[in-house]
This record gives C-alpha cells, sequence and structure tokens, in this order.
C-alpha cells in the first residue's frame, strides 16, 4: 500500500496517478468487445451460445441450456435454508421501503391564458439488468437492479448472470424470485450485453440495461448505448475512508478490504489526520490479511491501487475526497454529522463509526450501483428515476393559441421556416 501525504511536494501528481486506472477503456477490450458485439447482432443465438461456452466454461447445446422460467427460480428459491430465505425478504422490504421515496409524480399546472403545462411520468416497457458472476456471485446486486425497476412500475425485467462451469447459484437465483425478475438467462460478458441490446431468436430486445461490470461489460454498455439505454459505466469497486482515530483501527482495516476483495484492481485509500492511527490501520490489515479467504485478490488490489494518505485535518481530508469522488466514502469521525455537507462528490456516504460500507451493499435500503472512477462528479446511484422517463405535457387554449400564436410566427420566420409560421398562425385567426 502507498503512503502519501498532503505535504509531499508531489502530491498532486500522486493523487492523480492514483485514478490513472481506466480498464473500460482499455483498446485491447475495445477490440474484443467490438468483435463481440458484431458477431452476436449478427449469429444471434447461436454467437452468444459459442462465447458463453467459451468465457465461462459452459457446455450449452442450445439456448433452452441458459434459460431459466419462473419455475425455475421458484424451486431454487425453495431449495434456500430458511434464514437465507428470510435475509434476502428482509433486504428486499428494506431495498424497496426506500426507493419508493425516489418515486417522481406527474405534475400539470395551468398558466395566464388556460394553456395546461405539465409532466408525465412512465415506466420504461422492459429492462435488462446485468448481475456479475464472474469472480463471485451478488444476489445483493440482483435486488439492487431489480428493486427500483419494481419500484418504477417496469413490467418486464430480464436478467443476466453468467454462471461458470454451468453451476446454478441458489441463492442468486432465488434473489431473483424474491426481486420479481421475469426471466433469468446464465449468460454473461459483452455477449450478454448485445444479446440483450440487439435481442436474438430467444433473447427479447429490452429498452434499457443496467447493472455493474468487468471491463468487458463496460465497455459492451457503452458500445451498445444509443440502441439502448444504459444507467452508467460502472468500474471497479472504490472506498474511501476518513477516519479521525475515534473508530477501532481493525473495523477500518475491514471496511478496506470489503471493497479490496471484489476485483485485483478495486480501490481502497484511507485518510487520516494520525499517523499513529494509520500505522495501526495497517497493523490490523497484516494480522487480519491472513485469514482472508480472498487474500490474494485483497493483497493484489491493495498493491495495484490502494494508499494512506495522511492529512492535516479534517477538512483537507473532505477536499481530497471530493477531488477523488469515490464510489463509497465512509465519514469513520466522531461527528459525521459535521462533515457531511462538505462533501459535494460521492456515490454513497456512510456515517459514524456502526456504518460499515458493508451493510450499504445488503441491506441498508440505499443502491449500491454506484459511480465509479470519479463519476459521482456527475453521476448518482442507480434509482428508480433510472427507470421511469418523462414526456412534456402541453395543451394550449384558445387564447394561449392567439398569444403564443404571435412569438412563434415571429421566430419561426427569423428561422426561415414558413410551415412552422403558418401552423402558428392558422390557430390565431
Ligand atoms: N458497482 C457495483 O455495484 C458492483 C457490484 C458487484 C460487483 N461489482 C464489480 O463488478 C465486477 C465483476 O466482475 P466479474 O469478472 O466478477 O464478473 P462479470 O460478470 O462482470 O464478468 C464475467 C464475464 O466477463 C467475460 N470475460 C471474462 N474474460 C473475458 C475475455 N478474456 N474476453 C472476453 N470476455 C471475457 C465473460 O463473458 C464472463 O462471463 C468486479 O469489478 C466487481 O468489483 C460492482
Ligand atoms: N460493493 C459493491 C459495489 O461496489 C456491491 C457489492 C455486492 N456485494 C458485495 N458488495
Ligand atoms: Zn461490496
Amino acid at each position: 500500500m502507498k503512503y502519501i501525504s498532503s505535504q509531499d511536494t508531489d502530491f498532486k501528481a500522486q493523487l492523480t496517478a492514483l485514478q490513472a486506472f481506466e480498464t473500460a477503456q482499455d483498446p485491447q477490450v475495445d477490440a474484443a468487445v467490438a468483435a463481440i458485439c458484431a458477431d452476436v447482432q449478427k449469429r444471434g443465438d447461436a454467437a452468444v451460445i459459442e462465447y458463453t461456452n467459451r468465457f465461462d466454461h459452459t457446455q450449452a447445446q442450445s439456448m433452452a441450456d441458459l434459460t431459466l422460467s419462473q419455475a425455475d427460480l421458484a424451486a431454487a428459491f425453495a431449495r434456500l435454508p430458511a434464514d437465507v430465505q428470510s435475509a434476502l425478504q428482509t433486504a428486499a422490504k428494506r431495498i424497496e421501503s426506500y426507493h419508493q421515496h425516489q418515486k417522481q409524480q406527474s405534475w400539470q399546472y395551468e398558466d395566464e391564458n388556460g394553456t395546461l403545462l405539465g409532466q408525465q411520468i412512465s415506466a420504461l416497457d422492459r429492462v435488462g439488468i446485468y448481475v456479475p458472476g464472474g469472480k463471485a456471485a451478488y444476489p445483493s446486486s440482483v435486488m439492487m437492479n431489480a428493486m427500483p425497476a419494481h419500484v418504477a412500475g417496469v413490467k418486464e425485467i430480464i436478467m443476466v448472470v453468467p454462471m461458470p462451469n454451468g453451476e446454478r447459484n441458489d441463492i442468486v437465483l432465488g434473489a431473483a424470485y424474491v426481486a420479481g425478475v421475469t426471466q433469468v438467462f446464465t449468460i454473461g460478458g459483452a455477449q450478454a450485453v448485445a444479446a440483450l441490446a440487439y435481442g436474438t431468436e430467444s433473447i427479447v430486445q429490452v429498452d434499457k440495461i443496467t447493472g455493474p461490470g468487468n471491463a468487458y461489460v463496460a465497455a459492451a454498455k457503452r458500445r451498445v448505448f444509443g440502441v439502448v439505454g444504459i444507467d452508467m459505466v460502472a468500474g471497479p469497486s472504490e472506498i474511501l475512508v476518513i477516519a479521525d482515530g475515534t473508530t477501532p483501527a481493525k473495523w477500518v482495516a475491514m471496511d478496506l478490504f470489503s471493497q479490496s476483495e471484489h476485483d485485483e484492481i478495486a480501490q481502497a485509500i484511507l485518510i487520516t489526520t494520525d499517523a499513529n492511527y494509520a500505522s495501526e490501520v495497517e497493523a490490523q490489515m497484516q494480522t487480519l490479511m491472513k485469514e482472508m479467504p480472498r487474500k490474494a485478490i485483497i493483497e493484489a488490489s491493495l498493491a495495484n491501487r490502494g494508499a494512506i494518505i495522511q492529512v492535516q485535518n479534517l477538512d483537507e481530508a473532505c477536499e481530497i475526497a471530493n477531488y477523488l469522488a469515490p464510489e463509497h466514502l465512509e465519514l469513520s469521525v466522531a461527528n459525521p454529522q459535521e462533515w457531511a455537507p462538505k462533501i459535494r462528490h460521492a456515490g454513497a456516504i456512510f456515517m459514524g463509526q456502526y456504518t460499515s460500507e458493508s451493510l450499504g451493499d445488503y441491506c441498508a435500503g440505499p443502491n449500491h450501483v454506484l459511480p465509479t472512477s470519479r463519476t459521482a462528479r456527475f453521476a448518482s446511484p442507480l434509482g428508480v428515476y433510472d427507470f421511469q422517463k418523462r414526456s412534456s405535457l402541453i395543451q394550449v387554449s384558445a387564447e394561449g393559441a392567439k398569444q403564443l400564436g404571435q412569438i412563434a410566427s415571429i421566430l419561426a420566420h427569423g428561422e426561415g421556416l414558413t410551415a412552422h409560421a403558418c401552423a402558428a398562425e392558422l390557430r390565431m385567426e
């Protein structure tokens, strides 16, 4: 793990170097994804089956081998132990309740000439949700994608999830059952994204694709944007902990591990005002590391992109956090309510020593699909608003046709668009 101090003369350059990692735009990944997408568009199911067998080491003969029905999902749920069933149901309820608050409503108002103006909200008809499955299985990501779609009123939710070696994961499928997913295809990577975007003989084209994934998934989503909508281009997981030394060092060490264990290119950063505390956290990491089943991934992630940053004070820490715009920010400080308003750029803010980021990953309620790679500067968590869209409403009164017609006519003539002007003028007579 790198040690950086805000007093280093090349501090800015070191901070920039920490961010210089954008695999979604790796030209080699992009070229491979371009070829896969074009092939799926051309050959449909046959290409999807071939790529799935190649990359996920499956032996599918037809799409039927990669397709699950509602009955399959129900059966997977029924096979789960009672405590897992109940955890899934409770998490789903909490996620649903939180997202109910995000629902947008249609609105209208009447202006001074009796013209009605407004905005009508509609749900998307059919969405594709990508659930990652290469290096780990993510039942929580099933719920984080499907629940807001449900709350928005989406009728058809088509889920894709790779299942390496054809091993079906009952918790992932049980989560799909609880979250009311319509249909599941056990496919992943660029081939799954392309299949959802273009449609194949067996997979119906969707209107929008949401959900995180690796560099191949991210590059494919970037590529199909325009044919379908996408939520965002998500990169590897990130956590930034701002600590004032009041949280037990062991807790913070484990919080850093919790995101490192996702991926060798995930990022975990600690910013602290206290050099002794930084050493304590590092010592805890060394001890805890031995027990970690995903030790190799954590070590690689920390070596590749991890850092401990020593700062002068918490104001400076917040400024750096705003520059880094992390996916997850833990404000592990004595008075988080005082510091949270200073954070402008973060996907999600976890406040106080009891709020481990991992609770947000599973069951606190807010969405865990969050902007990464500094995109929190302009992007927001996945939410109900990603599954709703807006249409403008205009109903002009006779009086409005006269008043607005005059303005429109002048402006249309100014643009040299006579038919536009006439359409307005005809209604003024
Ligand atoms: N932001 C979030 O909410 C969130 C949630 C869970 C996971 N994640 C992240 O998602 C990522 C998941 O990645 P993953 O790899 O485990 O699963 P994944 O499902 O994203 O990718 C697996 C697929 O990648 C494709 N692939 C792998 N190697 C390939 C190659 N050489 N050529 C072409 N295609 C290839 C295969 O088709 C495979 O099915 C991780 O970075 C993790 O941190 C993010
Ligand atoms: N932390 C991930 C988002 O970056 C989400 C997740 C799912 N399961 C565990 N974690
Ligand atoms: Zn996580």
